[in-house]
């Protein structure tokens, strides 16, 4: 049995991924967890075997409390698949979408500026997303930095060779 009891995460930015959640999983119970993008179901299956810590509440497993509990003892109990992205972890989100239009020549700013639009339109507002880094978004919102930088890698003419202001 899995019981969350008024569990929050939040993380060092400021960022509330769960809260105050409470639910009750029994065993041989096949549960999903169905949210959009960023509601924190992610956080929450990490939580379950402590690759995350809860800020506040507890998180019980067959009834003991698991941050009393080895998290190698407790991995062995509970599996985890992780969701794998092909972004540059140690890059920026916008400095990840901005690369292959740097690589072939843009001046930094264009691209920059490119990259910002490509986010905006992949629904990350570059304001809150451009400066984080790739481990600190959810899976989707990996998932739509890698199709910025897809979308990034075929400029469309205006931004393209023959614009003086490009290269
Ligand atoms: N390390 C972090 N630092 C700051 N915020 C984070 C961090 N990791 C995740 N977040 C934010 O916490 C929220 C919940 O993320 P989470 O990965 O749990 O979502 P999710 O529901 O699994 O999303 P998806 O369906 O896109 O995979 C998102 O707004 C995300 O940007």
């Amino acid at each position: 049995m899995i019981r969350f009891e008024q569990v929050t995460k939040r993380y060092p930015d400021g960022t509330t991924a769960v809260d105050g959640l409470s639910f009750e999983v029994s065993e041989g119970e096949l549960v999903t967890l169905v949210g959009p993008s960023g509601c924190g179901k992610t956080t929450t299956m990490m939580m379950v075997n402590r690759l995350i810590e809860p800020t506040s509440g507890p998180i019980l497993v067959d009834g003991e409390d698991i941050a009393a509990v080895d998290p190698v003892k407790l991995r062995h109990r509970i599996g985890y698949v992780i969701q794998q992205v092909g972004l540059f972890p140690h890059r920026t989100v916008l400095d990840n979408t901005a690369t292959v239009p740097t690589l072939v020549g843009w001046k930094k700013a264009k691209a920059g500026a490119r990259a910002a639009e490509l986010l905006d339109l992949v629904g990350l507002d570059p304001k809150t997303f451009g400066s984080r880094y790739p481990d600190q978004l959810s899976g989707g919102q990996r998932q739509r930095v890698g199709v910025a930088r897809a979308l990034a890698a075929d400029p469309p003419p205006a931004f393209g060779r023959g614009d003086p202001q490009c290269c």
